[in-house]
């Protein structure tokens, strides 16, 4: 068996553990068996992935001893919607799912998110196991316990804070991922290197074509490390009154544009996350807080990547500045009507601020959209 990374994160009774490791799923009822009462799950994933990976978390389960019943929804952004919440808390219902059973969100960020949050509100909360097998699923949002749906008039507006009960990333999953999904889970990879750790950045500087190109051991480290950082800011901050909101790097922008574009596959959320990450750097510079070189270093090195990395890199029209502006003031992080940004002093130095004048946003704004 190859090596297992195991990453706890401690939150006294809510406390659990990341396993980061290849053949995870092969072996997925021998990982969840001990955490059940009766030896049955009930599991909800999507079209995409069921094709690719549900068969074999299926043997991995009655290898264990566990059988399952499976939900399958469509895949895409727009399955974080009420429809859906609807259709999943129903779902359980009717499989009479109990409150000592377990829920398995098999799928990437979006399954993870809408299949959290209904585990959160069925029987007034109900555990769950993520299964993560997107790369963004795998490094983010796994791990921390925001889960929850969109809103039209915004990203992740209803939700809950709910932690799982135990998380599988299997870097073999990743084999049948889509280059442009594993690139938008880059994103949110190297927004930890930019929020907090320039010795990562400069490790995926050096690692991440090779790792996009498949590199497992790569991607388990990256994975493992990304894990880790975000399991101590969550151990610090569960519920985000304060440094948490550093992983909020690049997406008061990023869920902007999302919302901008529909939820639609014009921009994943990745992306956006990316675009953010590098319009928040360039904001820094601007408002003279770090060096111009943070904002090139960022931009050359998504470009390497060949991730999109500007507005004119997303297909279609975006709305105009204005709009763009009243789009970001529904972002959570606003605090008496006035919004607070992640910005950075440096690579590796991100802080929470609110002090953006709106003449430097609308002027940032407004050459992104030239
Ligand atoms: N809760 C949090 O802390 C948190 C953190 C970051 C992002 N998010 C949310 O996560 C979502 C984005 O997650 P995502 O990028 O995983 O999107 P996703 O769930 O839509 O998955 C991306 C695409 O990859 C496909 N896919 C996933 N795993 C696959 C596999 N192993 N093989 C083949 N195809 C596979 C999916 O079908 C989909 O088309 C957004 O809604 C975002 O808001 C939440
Ligand atoms: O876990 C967190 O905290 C994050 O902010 C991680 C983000 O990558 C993620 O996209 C999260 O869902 C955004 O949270 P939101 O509160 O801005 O909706
Ligand atoms: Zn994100």
């Amino acid at each position: 068996m190859s090596k297992i990374d195991d990453v706890r994160v401690n939150l006294g009774e809510r406390s659990y553990t990341v396993r980061v490791g290849r053949g995870l799923i092969d072996r997925a009822g021998a990982e969840i068996a001990p955490l059940l009462r009766r030896p049955r799950v009930a599991v909800v994933s999507e079209e995409t992935v069921a094709a690719a990976q549900l068969a074999r978390f299926r043997a991995g389960l009655e290898g264990g001893g566990v059988a399952m019943e499976a939900l399958i929804l469509p895949p895409g952004e727009a399955t974080k919607s009420w429809r859906h919440l609807e259709q999943v808390v129903e779902w359980l219902i009717a499989q009479k799912v109990e409150r000592g059973d377990m829920v398995v969100a098999l799928g990437g960020g979006v399954i993870g998110d809408l299949v959290g949050f209904a585990a959160s509100v069925l029987r007034r909360g109900v555990r769950f196991v993520q299964v993560p097998t997107s790369l963004l699923a795998q490094v983010d949002s796994s791990v921390g316990g925001k889960t929850g749906i969109n809103s039209p008039l915004g990203k992740n507006l209803v939700g809950a804070f709910h932690q799982p009960s135990l998380v599988l990333c299997d870097i073999d999953a990743l084999d049948t991922l889509p280059g442009r999904d594993f690139l938008a889970g880059y994103g949110e990879v190297v927004k930890y290197g930019l929020l907090g750790d320039a010795a990562f950045f400069d490790w995926l500087d050096a690692n991440a074509p090779a790792m996009a190109a498949g590199d497992k051991d790569l991607r388990q480290e990256a994975v493992r490390h990304a894990v880790r950082m975000k399991a101590d800011l969550v151990e610090r901050d569960e519920t985000e009154q304060g440094d948490r909101a550093l992983l909020n790097l690049g997406h008061t922008f990023g869920h902007a544009l999302e919302a901008a574009t529909g939820y639609s596959d014009r921009l994943l959320h990745g992306e956006g996350v990316a675009i953010g990450c590098l319009l928040a750097f360039d904001l820094s510079a601007r408002l003279g807080l770090c060096a111009q070189e943070a904002p090139e270093r960022v931009a050359e090195h998504l470009a390497r990547m060949g991730m999109k990395r500007r507005f004119a890199d997303i297909p279609g029209d975006l709305p105009g500045r204005d709009g763009l502006i009243a789009l970001m003031a529904q972002d959570k992080k606003v605090q008496d009507g006035a919004m607070r940004f992640i910005l950075a002093r440096g690579i590796g130095e991100a802080f929470v601020t609110g002090e953006v004048p709106r003449a430097a946003l609308e002027r940032l704004l407004d050459e992104a959209l030239a």
